[in-house]
């Protein structure tokens, strides 16, 4: 599990962490770690550290304090390291050292610094780390621009200036990074967008803070959490122990939702899937998925189809439209659903089951008209994008994707849910526990469908026995995942290629077995 603090976590274990320590050891182990990892960025970009053109952007705080100590360690491996002093004040050690390794440093100057900038091989963002508070003012805005048109790497120190180290949320203008060194513990803002997609890679320095922190604000789970979580098939497996998951989707209007919420169900490993509709989008489902068994909701309609299908009376308000429909372990309510009177009367009696329910799409938007269907026992996961979010809180969508953390924490809060907040970076919250932040997503996956596909998997997973919060965040992991491995291209990301929301649920299968093996080997 990768956790990550507020900025007033970090500094009250900091403090009780430097009680125990002669004065400057924390920043002195800082600086050596933002060091190494600077000399071996170095000598992969020019060949050595020696000769190379490092800029230090130095704010006032410990953050430039720290960016001035390894600068003057690089300095000594023969760097020639240039600070740019933006500040009001300048950390006194810092800049001492740093001139006594040999390095220079001078006021700001915009010319100069644009240049400095410009040719180095790797600019040191020390401007602001947890101490910065609201968007970055002059000239620090100034060199957080100047710094994407460097021809070098951008390097932040604990976190990209003008990013907030305890949301992720930017205000203005801030450094975008290719790498991030950060320092004792991950920031949320490392974790969650927008600043997140600011930081880069993140590489964790440690500096003897573990013992002195709290319980996490946020964490994002890894792979090996992800198949220590997953239900694994067995010996004993049958339909019902795999879980038998509930799809109520689809209309005549909407049929491809329907199949791509069954694909990843069907995909993720579902024991059965149950399909529940009108009779086109069955027909399209039974197309596509001659696994799932499916009942057509007819208004008055009586069974008259082949071996899987079986239809029930409908929503004429007559009947329970789930008469017909079996036994189901867990519901997903809603992609492509319509909201018409016939599908609210299914969402009232999806809602009414004693089981946990994934409320999507359209499922949303019943819910947000009539609040009453979420007055139920059994746990209910609710699975938004931001618009839908908006929707469901009277906030403006803006607001929401400015601020994910406080606005999915709300909503788990206001909706007596577990929420997944998709988007960027998904986010995951229920009361009393951190939120998890996704890490496995890719800009690839913004395309219509897929979060059809993930509320299959999240339904899946909810059937196979997990919580709504570890079905929400393994769903993410996987979907995530099985997007990039769609997409193709390098583990960078670079070259790959666009998808569509089906290749997410077919890439399934080995997206989990490569992570399963990467987890426990092969033999297991
Ligand atoms: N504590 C520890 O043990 C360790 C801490 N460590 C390091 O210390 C860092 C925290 O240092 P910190 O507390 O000095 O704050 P920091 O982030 O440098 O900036 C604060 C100053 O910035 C300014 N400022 C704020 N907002 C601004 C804005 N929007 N736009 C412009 N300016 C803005 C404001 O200054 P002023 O307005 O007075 O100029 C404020 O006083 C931490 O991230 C890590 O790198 C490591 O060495 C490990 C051990
Ligand atoms: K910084």
């Amino acid at each position: 599990m990768r956790t990550a603090y507020t900025s007033d976590q970090i500094r009250t274990a900091e403090r009780a962490l430097m009680a125990t320590l002669p004065e400057g050891t924390l920043m002195s182990r800082a600086a050596a770690g933002l060091a190494a990892v600077c000399a071996r960025l170095l000598t992969g970009v020019h060949g050595s550290v020696y000769g190379s053109r490092v800029v230090i952007l130095a704010g006032s705080g410990d953050n430039g304090g720290d960016a001035l100590y390894a600068g003057a360690r690089l300095a000594r491996r023969g760097a020639g390291v240039s600070a740019v002093l933006a500040g009001s004040r300048t950390h006194e050690g810092g800049l001492a050292a740093l001139l006594a390794a040999g390095g220079r440093a001078g006021a700001f100057a915009e010319d100069r610094a644009a240049d400095l900038v410009r040719e180095a091989d790797l600019v040191l963002d020390g401007l602001v780390g947890i101490g910065g508070s609201g968007a970055l003012r002059e000239p620090y805005g100034t060199l957080a621009g100047l710094a994407a048109d460097t021809r070098g790497l951008v390097v932040a120190v604990d976190v990209p200036s003008g990013v907030d180290a305890g949301t992720g949320e930017v205000a203005g203008a801030a450094v975008r990074a290719q790498v991030t060194v950060t320092f004792g513990a991950y920031k949320n803002g490392l974790l969650i967008d927008p600043g997140a997609e600011r930081a880069g890679a993140v590489e964790l320095v440690d500096i003897g803070l573990g013992p002195y922190l709290p319980g996490p604000d946020v964490e994002a789970l890894t792979g090996d959490d992800v198949v220590r979580l997953l239900p694994q098939a067995g010996v004993e497996s049958d339909k019902y122990r795999r879980g038998v998951v509930g799809i109520a989707a689809g209309s005549d209007r909407y049929t491809g939702a329907a199949v791509l919420s069954v694909g990843g169900a069907v995909r993720a490993g579902a024991g059965m899937v149950r399909f529940v509709s009108s009779a086109e989008p069955v027909r399209y489902v039974r197309a596509r998925w001659p696994e799932a068994v499916t009942t057509v909701l007819r208004d008055g309609a009586e069974s008259s189809d082949a071996s899987q299908a079986s239809q029930a009376q409908g929503s004429d308000g007559s009947d329970d439209p789930l008469r017909e429909v079996g036994r189901v372990q867990a519901w997903v309510l809603g992609p492509g659903l319509g909201t018409d009177a016939r599908a609210h009367a299914l969402a009232r009696a999806v809602l009414a089951e004693d089981v946990p329910v994934l409320v999507d799409a359209d499922g949303l938007s019943l819910v947000a008209g009539d609040r009453a269907l979420l007055r139920r026992t059994a746990p209910t996961l609710l699975t938004p994008h931001a618009g839908e979010l908006s929707r469901l809180l009277g906030v403006p969508r803006a607001e929401i994707e400015a601020g994910r953390l406080e606005h999915v924490r709300r909503a788990a809060a206001e909706l007596g849910a577990t929420v997944l907040l998709k988007g960027s970076t998904t986010v995951i919250a229920e009361n009393g526990h951190p939120v998890r932040a996704n890490t496995t997503g890719t800009p690839w996956l913004a395309t219509g469908g897929t979060g059809d596909v993930l509320s299959g998997i999240a339904g899946a997973l909810l059937a196979g026995g997990l919580s709504c919060y570890d079905a929400a965040a393994c769903a993410a992991y996987l979907h995530g995942l099985a997007g990039r491995d769609a997409a193709g291209g390098g583990p960078d990301g670079r070259g790959r290629a666009p998808i569509a929301a089906l290749d997410v649920a077919l890439a399934l299968p080995a997206a989990i077995r490569a992570l399963t093996w990467a987890s426990i080997g092969p033999g297991q």
